[in-house]
């Protein structure tokens, strides 16, 4: 007989992401930066703005010149000229002196703030008039007030975003270091199984996991690449998995990997080189068939054949590992969306759900909908929005129970 699940907790199966490495680096052009991890800590050569810089259009003044100004009392000031854009300026304000400044200029020797030029009322070309007062620091930016030279701008890890790219920008790098993207490879099984191209017959379904893993792996920052379908075959699946883990960093399988007498998926793993099985079976519903070899250095997974399992487990299982693979750093997490519950949840005990949900409003406040249907459905995915946990240990969740949902 074959072996049977030996069930682990999802907790037990992610403390596992550590023991996987890193792929290695490469370094690319700022321009083709977007979406991937930074590999190195980025610094300024510069401190960012580099001198005291203007917010408003306005007069550069000193603060203490304008104390006590107002409509009934203003203070009347000596302008001292003008000053350019992108140039330091050559003149120093003195006690009640000012400077035309526009916004973004650099403020002059003296001048600690600028009073915005609609506070004022130009009396002639060397007089205006400010009837409202400006603190110290008012419309402007201090010179390292964005990022200082001497600190870390970004940290190593991070995933680039468009402000990222933006940051290195200011810091003037033009190529920066990050992690290469991992490369995923992609085999479906089984005898029922037909590519997109092709008409299921009776008892045939079309490919889906190859479609819908590739996108996951492509959202998560990875190299979908798939190696096609596989028929119930031990021998050539064993082939297709050496193939795959000749030229990427992880392997994923969908299908055949349950307990049925053509689930060869454990069985190719065992006999493959180098590769031990680290999990048969997860308490996690959908999912529970899932397994977790160590090939080498290189995770190698084999989920459940249903459309909906197999994208569950990518989402709250593969995904950590992939981060992990792609240099994210813990830090850069992003937190569950909070929505209230608009029906009652049965849940069974002993492992976790992760139940499909729908978001949407009523009254200001979001709420989730539970998209019930099995697991070989992938419309129900098309529908959800993302997933909440029902944790092990709760039998179910009551309407207007606050959940955290899991986007998708
Ligand atoms: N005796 C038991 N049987 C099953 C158990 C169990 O605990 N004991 N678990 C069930 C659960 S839960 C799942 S999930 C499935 C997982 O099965 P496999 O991973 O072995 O997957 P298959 O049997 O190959 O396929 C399941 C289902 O999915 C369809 N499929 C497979 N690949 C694709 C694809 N690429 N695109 C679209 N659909 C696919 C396949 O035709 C099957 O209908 O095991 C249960 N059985
Ligand atoms: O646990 Mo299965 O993975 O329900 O579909």
């Amino acid at each position: 007989m074959k072996e049977f699940f030996n069930v682990e907790t999802i907790e037990a199966v992610l403390a596992q992401v550590a023991d996987f490495p890193v792929v290695d680096t490469e370094e690319i052009p700022l321009a083709e930066c977007l979406g991937r991890v930074l590999a190195e800590e980025i610094a300024s050569d510069v401190d960012i703005p580099d001198f005291n810089r203007s917010t408003m259009d306005g007069f550069a003044v000193r603060a203490s010149s304008t104390f006590g100004a107002s409509e009934a009392n203003p203070a009347y000031l000596a302008v001292k000229g003008q000053i350019s854009m992108g140039v330091r300026p050559d003149m120093t304000i003195g006690p009640g002196e000012v400077a035309r400044i526009a916004t973004g200029g650099m403020l002059p020797e003296g001048a600690d703030s600028v009073i915005m030029v609609e506070h004022t009322d130009i009396l002639d070309d060397t007089t205006i008039e400010a009837y409202r007062s400006v603190a110290p620091g008012q419309n402007t930016i201090e010179k390292g007030e964005d990022i200082l030279k001497s600190e870390p701008a970004l940290p190593r890890g991070r995933r680039i975003r468009p402000q990222e790219a933006g940051l290195i920008a200011a810091c003037g790098r033009t190529m920066v270091t990050v992690f290469r993207r991992p490369m995923v490879g992609i085999i479906s099984t089984g005898d029922e199984v037909v590519p997109v191209t092709q008409a299921p017959g009776q008892g045939q379904i079309r490919d889906i996991n190859s479609h819908s893993l590739s996108g996951q792996v492509l959202e998560a920052g990875g190299v979908p690449v798939t190696f096609g379908i596989v028929k119930d075959s031990r021998d050539d699946l064993m082939e297709r998995c050496q193939r795959a883990l000749q030229t990427t960093d992880m392997v994923l399988i969908s299908g055949g990997s349950s307990v049925g007498a053509r689930d060869f998926t454990v069985e190719v793993l065992d006999a493959l080189p180098d590769t031990g099985i680290l999990v048969h079976g997860i308490s996690i519903s959908p999912g529970k068939p899932t397994i977790l070899a160590r090939s080498g250095h290189k995770p190698f997974w084999g989920l459940p054949g249903h459309a909906v399992s197999a994208m569950v487990v990518f989402a709250v299982v593969v995904r950590p590992f992939l981060d992990r693979l792609c240099g994210l750093s813990q830090a850069t997490k992003k937190f569950p969306v909070q929505a209230v519950l608009n029906r009652n949840l049965a849940s069974a005990q002993g492992r976790v759900d992760y139940v499909r949900v729908r978001l949407f409003e009523s009254d200001g406040t979001v709420m989730a909908d539970p998209i019930l249907g099995k697991s070989g459905l992938i419309h129900t995915m098309v529908k959800a929005d993302g997933l909440i946990a029902i944790g092990m240990n709760t039998e179910g969740l009551y309407q207007g129970s606050v959940v955290e949902v899991i986007p998708l």
